[in-house]
């Protein structure tokens, strides 16, 4: 009798972004306005108009209104002021690179944080680092979390990496996630998020490798890092239940013979960093997830404006608290 074919299953980000959506319609509902994202587009980088596009095209098709903004790089941070001081404008996205340095990190910190859709500001991504996971101590406004590492985790749940019978913030222990990209925007962070929600992650870059983690038994409030002195690929994938793969450019493939039999591997680079054959070998793949992080992307402009429309109300409601005393003192 012939073999059977391998028992991968391919999963769509499309499939996983479906249920965000209608979480964020569910949203939209409750409000009495169409929220207003604007995109600015300064760059000369060919994958930030066509995401840029994307983004566009997604927002409108989901509720939200959508403006881009093509200014000269020069303008751009002028242009970001005006739109923070413009209430008609909900939420702000900054397409990179511009000027590819540093920079670009300047103009993301001038964003006001109140419209920082992909949560990339510095109080954001400090109670990231910090696991702190509110804004407020009365603990009612949730952090945002950044975009793209958001959607990893999304896409964790959905596929039950994220075991619920364990208490929320703990729900990865006993799970070892490989994390290939330790990226500022997207793999350093990545790799913090998933060893406080209690993973074992080993976060590799083209130079080393480090361990994040909670320590055994979780004990610590948040993860700490290792540095693994001489571990390379080799060390880590035969470990891993996860592989998390986010390398530019088309020349970096994974090492398949290295992979757990079994593993469940996720793609969010532009290109494909698995080959085909990596389906003989992975339960689940994931290869691409670019439709979740504008699911999640579209979830947190969302979840600003409730967090505005919430102190306005709080706002009105000290308002006449404080006239109420006044009238009868
Ligand atoms: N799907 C999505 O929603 C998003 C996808 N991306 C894509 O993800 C990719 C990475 O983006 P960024 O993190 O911004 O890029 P980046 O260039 O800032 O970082 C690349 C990372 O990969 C590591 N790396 C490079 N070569 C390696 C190798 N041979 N072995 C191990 N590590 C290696 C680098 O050390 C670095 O940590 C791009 O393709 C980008 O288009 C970026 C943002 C969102
Ligand atoms: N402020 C900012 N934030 C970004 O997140 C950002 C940016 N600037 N500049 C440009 C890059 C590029 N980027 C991608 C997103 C998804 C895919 C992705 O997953 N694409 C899939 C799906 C494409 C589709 O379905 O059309 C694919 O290539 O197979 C790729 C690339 C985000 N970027």
């Amino acid at each position: 009798m012939a073999d059977e074919k391998p028992h991968c299953k391919v999963v769509l980000a499309n499939n996983i972004a479906k249920g965000l959506f209608e979480e964020v319609h569910e949203g939209l509902k409750k409000i009495d306005r169409m929220p207003l994202l604007v995109g600015f587009l300064s760059s000369a980088d060919p994958a930030a108009r066509v995401y840029a596009e994307w983004t566009g095209k997604t927002a409108s098709e989901n509720g939200f209104a959508f403006e881009l903004r093509e200014v000269d790089r020069e303008l751009l941070e002028d242009a970001l002021i005006d739109a923070n001081n413009d209430p008609k404008v909900d939420g702000i996205i900054v397409y990179y690179p511009i000027f590819g340095n540093r920079q670009d990190q300047y103009l993301q910190q001038i964003l006001d944080i109140s419209k920082d859709v992909e949560g990339l500001s510095h109080r954001y991504i400090f109670n990231m680092y910090q696991n702190i996971r509110f804004l407020d101590p009365e603990n009612t406004k949730k952090s945002i979390l950044p975009c793209t590492p958001l959607a990893v985790i999304k896409i964790l749940e959905y596929l039950r990496i994220y075991n619920t019978i364990l208490p929320y913030g703990n729900r990865l222990y006993g799970r070892t996630i490989t994390v290939i990209n330790r990226s500022e925007v997207v793999g350093r962070p990545l790799a913090a998020l998933l060893a406080n929600d209690g993973a074992r992650v080993y976060s590799v870059d083209i130079n080393d490798v480090q361990q994040f983690d909670r320590g055994q038994g979780l004990r610590k409030r948040r993860h700490e890092v290792t540095e693994r002195p001489g571990w390379t690929l080799k060390d880590c994938l035969p470990l891993s239940d996860v592989v998390i793969s986010g390398v530019p450019g088309d020349k970096y493939k994974v090492p398949l013979e290295l992979l757990r039999d079994g593993a469940v591997c996720i793609n969010f680079s532009s290109e494909k960093n698995f080959t085909p054959e990596v389906k003989e070998k992975a339960s689940i793949y994931v290869p691409a997830i670019g439709k979740v992080t504008i699911a999640v992307l579209l979830r947190n402009l969302l979840r600003i404006v409730q967090n505005k429309i919430d102190s306005a109300a709080e706002e009105s409601n000290k308002g006449s608290k404080d006239e109420a005393v006044q009238a009868t003192s």
